[in-house]
């Protein structure tokens, strides 16, 4: 299995707000982007790809909506308004759920109110974590394990402190070359390079 966390920290809660917030200063659109591209290929989806996206702009609890492509239905098309809805429907899904709640949104989609914290804790116990960031070593001179679980951010930085919980987890950090990229290119370069490898 390969697992995708994405922590959006401007990305809005409030299904309204998220939606309006495309093409604004919090750039939710990314979110639709890096799902895009962790779980389709042309005419068909990934197996075992699992993306956890954790929008952490909020009055209570983070969400994170986990995709499970081996389990998604037919999601109606890989648009970025398609994608965009259905992050917006589990948001919609999630009103009003108490700390740690999980709830099913449509087949292979599922929101919980799960902390970024709480959930690489869980994360590192099934995979091997790592993060995606310049100062990391050149992908190509990494050994993966089966199980890899990689992190990364939208457009605002991780915060020190999650660096410190994340060196305790094991995580291993990883440069993708000397371009600053999207997550959403990110991520194409890493399927990209596991696919070499099989
Ligand atoms: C748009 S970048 C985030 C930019 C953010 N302002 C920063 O300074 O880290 C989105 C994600 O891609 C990762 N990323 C971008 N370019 C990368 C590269 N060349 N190597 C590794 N990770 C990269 C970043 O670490 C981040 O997790």
């Amino acid at each position: 299995m390969r697992a995708f966390v994405v922590r959006a920290r401007a990305a809005p809660v409030d299904s309204q707000q998220f939606l309006a917030a495309i093409g604004h200063e919090a750039h939710t659109e990314i979110l639709a982007h890096t799902l895009m591209n962790t779980i389709f290929v042309a005419q068909s989806h990934r197996d075992d790809v699992v993306v956890y996206l954790v929008l952490e702009s909020t009055q209570d609890f983070s969400r994170t909506i986990c995709f499970r492509s081996n389990e998604l239905g037919h999601i109606g098309g890989f648009h970025e308004q398609n994608l965009t809805n259905k992050i917006a429907k589990a948001l919609t899904v999630s009103k009003g759920m108490a700390k740690e709640q999980l709830r099913e949104v449509e087949a292979g989609i599922t929101v919980r109110t799960v902390s970024f914290e709480k959930l690489i804790q869980e994360l590192a116990e099934d995979y091997q974590l790592y993060m995606l960031e310049k100062k990391g070593t050149p992908v190509r001179d990494i050994e993966f394990a089966a199980n890899p679980c990689f992190l990364l951010t939208d457009h605002i930085p991780m915060p020190k402190k999650s660096f410190n919980s994340l060196k305790r987890l094991g995580t291993q950090h990883i440069n993708l070359g000397p371009k600053m990229l999207f997550a959403s290119q990110c991520v194409v370069l890493i399927h990209n390079e596991l696919d070499m490898r099989l």
